[in-house]
């Protein structure tokens, strides 16, 4: 059993996660080699283990169990631990109807009634001090209905402890859909044991909210086929190397990397309305990043420029005009978009067609997302230049022409689908942001937490990402960019767990 998140330092970097298909067919080929219900047998010993090494002065242990194999391991677990905690007291709920069990839960439920336990006919009169959530895993595919939703408000609302089991019920295993017309973030602490598989519902979308500040994982002895991933879970970041770049006495400031920032409008180009901030926390993300060089070019006349930053002198500002009017452009990774306003429009042509290594975030994705010729990617695409798009939902509903619930619904099939219509690497932002490149398998990122959600945080990544694509050998694999850009995302995901206040970081906090 390993823990997957809060991650380990010493963690595998990139694990598969398996959908609800990948994950049965597994369970097929191996029930077909090993002795039956071996699986279920032990999917409840883990379990069993881990409640009481999670929570072990619990008394009162219940066990939500529902009528299938998910519920199946729930009453294996719960004969476990009458059996091995014989002083515990630990009652079942179960759902399930004798007339319609899958083989191996009808094995559990046999098995569970031999043991010493408590059946409940109802909720319990009182919060226990342990549940283990068995009522609904991978077969979850349409909304919750009758008892079973009735369990499952009790469950959500309930101040216990609680242990999920596979996942938390009410939670879709491929796309961290939220079935239930209850709310999905519980009120109790939690953890899930994800077993066989890790499926990629618990890391985007709500999986995070739902599934509890840890989330473990048992493999139950066997090697999923990481060919038959939906997607790669990223759980650490690997750069920057700050002691790689000290050892390396032969650089200096040119040979680091030129990133330019494009955005930031100034008040009197936009209505009064100043968005410079945004250009300034992406262009210092850069330079803490280890850019050798970062330039900011903000909307706005040249006589409205301010003469520096204050905070960090050592970027160097211009208007956007001179910027473009120098070989800035083709020279440096070109950060495009950040605060910049609708003026973004008129700019957006000059760095796709000039800038080989393009990062394209807030309005910048606007402007494309307006853009009414059919494709305005085509000739980088052709010339293998980089285009790494950064949207968060709202940005990414407008690229796809949808809504943003619709976008949300499916994350990654969202991102999959945005990076094959712009030839570009995109990452989704949001808990569990995907990473996709055309044609390549996506990546989740499993770093990052409510404490991102503050104004230009985003600014903040997309400036990290020009410096990671500064420092990035030219040309390189498109696996190599998709790999440096969830890294850099993973990265960023890292950034709030060095704060050590009680209140929570903002975007400047994040890289002063
Ligand atoms: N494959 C693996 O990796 C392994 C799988 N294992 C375990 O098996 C679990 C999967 O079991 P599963 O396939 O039996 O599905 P499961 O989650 O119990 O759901 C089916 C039950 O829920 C009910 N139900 C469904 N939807 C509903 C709704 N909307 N509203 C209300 N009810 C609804 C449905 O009712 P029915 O549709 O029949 O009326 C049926 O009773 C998996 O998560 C893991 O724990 C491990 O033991 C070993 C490795
Ligand atoms: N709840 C959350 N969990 C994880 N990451 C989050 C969460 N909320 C926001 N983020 C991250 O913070 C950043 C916010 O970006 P964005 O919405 O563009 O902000 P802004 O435009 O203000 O800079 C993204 O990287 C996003 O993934």
């Amino acid at each position: 059993m390993q823990r997957i998140v809060p991650c380990p330092k010493a963690s595998t970097p990139l694990r598969p996660l398996h959908d609800r298909d990948a994950s049965r067919q597994l369970e097929q080929r191996l029930a077909a080699t090993l002795p039956p219900h071996t699986l279920m047998r032990r999917a409840g010993l883990a379990v069993a283990r881990l409640a009481m090494a999670w929570q072990p002065h619990a008394q009162r242990i219940v066990v939500l169990a529902g009528g299938g194999n998910n519920g199946g391991d729930g009453l294996v677990a719960a004969a476990r631990l009458a059996q091995d905690w014989p002083e515990r007291d630990v009652a079942v709920w179960w759902l399930g109807d004798p007339e319609r069990l899958p083989d191996d839960a009808r094995w559990a439920w046999q098995h569970a009634r031999a043991a010493n336990l408590t059946w409940l006919q109802a909720a319990p009169d009182s919060p226990p001090d342990l549940v283990i959530d068995a009522l609904l895993g991978l077969g979850l595919d349409r909304p919750v209905q009758g008892t079973t939703l009735a369990a499952l408000r009790w469950l959500q609302a309930c101040p216990a402890p609680t242990l999920c089991v596979d996942l938390p019920s009410g939670l879709d295993p491929n796309t961290g859909h939220w079935w239930a017309d209850t709310p999905a973030q519980p009120v109790a602490a939690r953890a899930t044991l994800s077993l066989l598989t890790l499926k990629p519902g618990l890391f985007t979308g709500l999986g995070r909210a739902v599934a509890g500040e840890t989330i473990w994982f048992d493999d139950l002895g066997a090697q999923a086929d990481p060919t038959t991933a939906a997607a790669w879970l990223v759980t650490s970041a690997g750069w920057p190397d700050a002691a790689a770049l000290r050892a390396d006495h032969a650089s200096h400031k040119g040979s680091r990397g030129d990133v330019l920032v494009l955005g930031g409008a100034l008040p009197a180009a936009h209505a009064g309305v100043g968005m410079g901030g945004a250009a300034l926390l992406a262009a210092r993300a850069a330079l803490r990043a280890g850019a050798g060089r970062v330039y900011v070019a903000l909307v706005g006349e040249a006589n409205q420029i301010p003469p520096w930053d204050a905070g960090q002198p050592a970027l160097m500002l211009r208007s956007a005009a001179a910027a473009l009017d120098s070989d800035l452009p083709e020279r440096a990774t070109v950060v495009a978009g950040c605060g910049g306003g609708p003026g973004m429009a008129t700019l957006l042509d000059t760095v796709l067609a000039r800038s080989p290594r393009l990062v394209l975030d807030a309005d910048a994705l606007n402007a494309l997302a307006g853009r009414t010729d059919p494709d305005p990617l085509a000739q980088r695409r052709a010339r293998r230049w980089w285009t790494v798009l950064t949207p968060h939902p709202l940005e990414a509903a407008r690229l796809l022409r949808t809504d943003t619930a619709s976008v949300q619904r499916d994350r990654l099939a969202a991102a999959r689908t945005l990076a094959e219509r712009w030839h570009a690497v995109v990452v989704l932002k949001g808990s569990g942001s995907v990473v996709a490149a055309p044609g390549l398998t996506p990546r989740v990122v499993a770093s990052g937490s409510g404490w991102l959600a503050t104004a230009g945080s985003g600014d903040t990544l997309a400036g990290l990402l020009g410096a990671r694509l500064s420092a990035l050998p030219w040309p390189a694999p498109p696996e190599d960019l998709l790999a440096a850009v969830a890294d850099t995302v993973a990265l960023h995901g890292t950034l709030p767990e060095h704060w050590p206040h009680r209140w929570p970081p903002t975007a400047s906090d994040l890289l002063p």
